[in-house]
């Protein structure tokens, strides 16, 4: 990689034996030992004019330092070239020799040049013809470069278009095994036609043969433009005449062929250097993986990680990197980075969802009951669905699936069966989003309280009206008309005050009004006017899912426009699959559900998450990129996720000193909307001091792959409504790991603060607990200068620290060394008493400072 001259080049770039110049070299006073020696450009001029002089032209002020005249050597240089990929990637060395700017010497320079300076003639003559043989050497090489390629090009194409040829006529045999060849030159090429004609041993054993072995049938079809079209599929770029001469070339000179593949050695299966680097594109999205892009690259992911090193990025070939980072990657490995055209199977999905058109029809409402704690939101859901939902086949009991439906006088309601909470936030604003009506329950005896406030924003931030149920009221205390003014407070205004807002006074308990509030909730909606597509592909949202132990995946989705249908293949979320079954809420096999109506759903790849969307397509192959794209997606982020915060822990750990603790936690959930719930509040509870991470979790059962994660972590096992296994109270107990079992998210809320104050540990705050002010100071032989005080606040106790304040300023502290009143040493004097104080080391007290005692103690954080 030198771009030094040394005296071997330098002696074949003048046409020298190396032996002479080095012997020429030294004669100029110049002694090199080593060919491989580098001459500098001085020394060059200054062997230069040893030879003239040597040859009687003396050179005037060569040696001066003026050098008026200069020559530019001609300079070759090594560059190592990476050329193939993947296994066949290799670096070869490729010598550039650098155009060559002769400066010929100026018309000034005179006599010298005009002289005839022979010498130097010859030398530029010689240097002039090397750099003749170079520019020829390095045609000649790019031209042998060319041919190369467009042998190998042809060679390519000759190989694809035998192929073809063999499947046609493997076909032709095949359709026309009796007849003459002649006899069906039309029919063999249709049948071939691109539908990846499976081939039979004998045709893959031909193909393997296709480089040279091959010879064109003398009565294969010949001109015809179909089987020509065919034939060069692809080779777009091939005008009609281009195409014809190929073709004849292809079939009339067979032998030639061959003979050339011979040659070149690149037939199909010859192999040939290529001799360009191979710039490949590729697409990246907004992360990837450091394998997938080695994939992409063909390189392997070594590499990848190694130029990520070079650019200061640490990563692991598991590990994703963000688009910046991989554009800039790749760069840096001489490719060729494209945005991904992000999404190009959710296009396809988006395409599909917009093609639905059709007539909107009316459609039942949706309702989402809301309020305070205990107020009744369970028992009236419970009520409505045990007193309304038709129960089916005889017997049949309602069951929990999410959502249920009942059928009034004024039509269909379909209610959410999420019991509200605060800690259900998360589901609950997902749930307005689906939701049209929101009932606010408020319990007569109790009032507005800080979950009805809440709820009342939720249902307002999404822009859904209120229907209000005074619950209770069969209770002694109610008072409905409390609640009502104190919903005004909030603007919740009843129609008989002069707002918008019905309001209903029932009771949950005795069924009271409960049809009052069917009514109002079927008047709200008929305002509403909600519509919805009834035909066509369903579309719609996850309520709820579980992974059920004999049906698999189960989820609750609720249609919002179209008809789903069994057989119907679905996209949900990352999951997809084919509806092998729908359930209603009464547990009855259904066979389609319309908008509005929410049913259980079996068939799907995998439990999704409440709140995905699912979406019908016409075909399993769509519903299953778009599936996977997801969730490669999904994956994808998480890791990136994963990856920041270990930084941040390491960052904050740097920052803070003892820095930010981590509470691991494992939460598992009967249902997937308790998952997320409970995911969402606990993190939630992180503060600068902890943070508290759910690193693992999910519906069902604690497995003993939960408790070894939590052992291994450190974590905290929450198990709600679910229990361990034998197996995962075995490793629980092994290793002691920390597992509590609740059924109300709010006692999941108060523990995890809890161990999470545990885990903050103790913090020292101190505490004042006396002030004296100096009176006097006396001196004591004893002492030293002891201060006359007077107590004016708390108690001033031995044995306790102290500071002295001058002018509210903290000059000294230190330790009380004496306290005392009347000559009596005491422990502790109180507020309003005269004492003398002796401080520590400390000579300086004067009249007018304060002493201030003060303790240290332990307070346990929390959050
Ligand atoms: N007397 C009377 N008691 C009721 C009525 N509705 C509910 N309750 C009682 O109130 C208590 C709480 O009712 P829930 O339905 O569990 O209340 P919730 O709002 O669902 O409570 P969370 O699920 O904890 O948020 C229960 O003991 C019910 O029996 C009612 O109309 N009258």
């Amino acid at each position: 990689m030198s771009q030094q001259t040394t005296i071997r080049k330098l002696a074949a770039l003048v046409n020298t034996p190396v032996d002479k110049l080095l012997e020429q070299l030294a004669e100029a006073g110049m002694p090199f030992s080593d060919p491989d020696q580098v001459v500098t450009s001085t020394e060059k001029v200054k062997l230069l004019g040893f030879l003239r002089r040597t040859h009687g032209k003396d050179e005037k002020s060569t040696e001066g330092g003026s050098s008026p005249k200069k020559i530019t050597l001609n300079r070759s240089r090594k560059q190592e070239l990476t050329v193939g990929g993947g296994k066949s990637r290799s670096t070869v060395d490729v010598v550039v020799r650098k155009k060559v700017t002769l400066v010929r010497p100026s018309e000034g320079s005179g006599a010298d040049a005009a002289g005839g300076d022979n010498e130097r003639e010859e030398i530029l003559r010689k240097l002039e013809e090397s750099r003749q043989r170079n520019i020829e050497e390095q045609q000649r090489l790019a031209e042998a470069d060319k041919r190369r390629a467009e042998e190998a090009e042809r060679a390519k194409r000759e190989a694809e278009e035998a192929e073809r040829r063999k499947v046609e006529e493997a076909a032709l045999a095949a359709a026309a095994p009796a007849a003459e060849p002649e006899a069906a030159p039309e029919a063999a090429p249709r049948k071939a036609g691109g539908h990846g004609h499976p081939k039979t041993p004998a045709s893959r054993e031909d193909d393997r043969g296709a480089g040279g072995r091959h010879k064109p049938r003398g009565g294969a079809p010949a001109g015809s433009d179909d089987d020509s079209a065919k034939r060069f599929a692809g080779q777009m770029h091939l005008s009609a005449s281009e195409r014809a001469r190929r073709s004849s070339s292809a079939r009339g000179k067979p032998r030639r062929r061959q003979a050339e593949q011979s040659r070149t050695g690149a037939g199909p299966h010859g192999f040939s250097k290529p001799t360009v680097p191979v710039v490949r594109e590729v697409e990246i999205g907004d992360t990837i993986t450091v394998a997938d892009l080695a994939q992409k690259l063909a390189l392997k992911g070594g590499e990848v990680v190694k130029a990520l090193f070079k650019m200061g990025v640490m990563a692991t070939i598991t590990q994703s990197i963000d688009h910046d980072t991989a554009v800039l990657v790749t760069e840096e490995l001489g490719h060729k980075a494209v945005r991904a055209s992000e999404d190009s199977a959710e296009d396809a999905l988006l395409a599909h969802v917009e093609d639905a058109k059709g007539e909107k029809l009316s459609r039942p409402p949706v309702v989402t009951i809301m309020g305070h704690v205990d107020h009744g939101k369970t028992s009236l859901l419970d009520y409505i669905r045990r007193t309304k939902v038709a129960t089916g086949e005889a017997g049949g009991i309602t069951q929990h699936i999410g959502a249920y439906h009942v059928e009034t006088d004024k039509g269909v309601i379909s209610f959410l069966d999420t019991p509200g909470h605060a800690a259900f936030s998360s589901m609950r604003a997902r749930g307005a989003k689906l939701t049209d009506i929101v009932v606010l329950v408020v319990a007569a005896d109790d009032g507005v309280k800080p979950q009805t406030i809440e709820a009342i924003q939720h249902a307002r931030a999404a822009g859904v009206p209120l229907v209000v149920a005074i619950n209770k009221v069969d209770k002694s205390d109610a008072d409905p008309t409390r609640v009502k003014t104190e919903l005004m407070a909030q603007e919740v205004v009843a129609e008989e005050f002069g707002g918008d807002i019905q309001f209903v006074e029932l009771s949950a308990k005795t069924g009271q009004n409960i049809d009052a509030l069917l009514d109002a909730i079927s008047l709200q909606a008929e305002v509403l006017e909600l519509t919805a597509i009834v035909e066509g592909r369903a579309t719609g949202v996850v309520i709820e899912s579980s992974l059920d132990k004999g049906r698999g995946p189960v989820a609750t989705v609720l249609v919002q426009q179209g008809t789903l249908e069994k057989g119907d293949y679905l996209v949900c979320g990352v999951q997809y699959g084919r509806v092998r079954a729908l359930f209603d809420e009464t547990g009855s096999q259904v066979d389609s559900a319309t908008p509005s109506i929410p049913v259980q759903v079996l068939g799907l790849s995998g439990v999704p998450d409440a709140g995905d969307d699912f979406v019908v397509v016409d075909d399993e192959r769509l519903a299953k990129e778009v599936a996977q794209q997801r969730d490669a997606k999904r994956r994808e982020s998480r890791l990136v996720a994963q990856a920041g915060n270990r930084m941040e822990d390491i960052l904050a750990q740097m920052g803070s000193g003892e820095g930010q603790q981590t509470l691991n936690l494992v939460v598992k959930a009967d249902v997937q909307g308790s998952v997320q719930a409970l995911r969402d509040a606990l993190t939630a509870l992180s503060t600068d001091d902890i943070r508290i991470n759910v690193i693992g979790g999910g519906v069902g059962g604690i497995t003993e792959s939960d408790a070894t994660l939590a052992a291994t972590s450190k974590a905290t096992v929450i198990g709600f409504n679910v229990r361990a296994d034998a197996s995962a109270r075995k490793v629980i107990e092994t290793h002691g790991v920390d597992l509590r079992y609740f059924s109300i998210i709010y006692d999941v809320i108060d523990q995890v603060k809890q161990v999470a104050s545990g885990l903050l540990g103790v913090e020292i705050r101190e505490e004042i607990i006396g002030t004296a002010e100096v009176r006097d100071v006396f001196r004591s032989s004893k002492f030293g200068a002891v201060a006359g005080c007077m107590v004016v606040e708390g108690v001033v106790k031995r044995h306790k620290p102290i500071r002295v304040l001058r002018d509210n300023t903290v000059i000294f502290e230190g330790e009380l060394e004496s306290l005392r009143r009347f000559k009596e040493n005491v422990d502790e004097v109180r507020n309003g008493t005269e004492c003398g104080i002796g401080v520590k080391e400390y000579n300086d007290i004067k009249s007018g400072d304060q002493i201030e005692c003060f303790e240290r103690i332990e307070v346990q954080r929390t959050l």
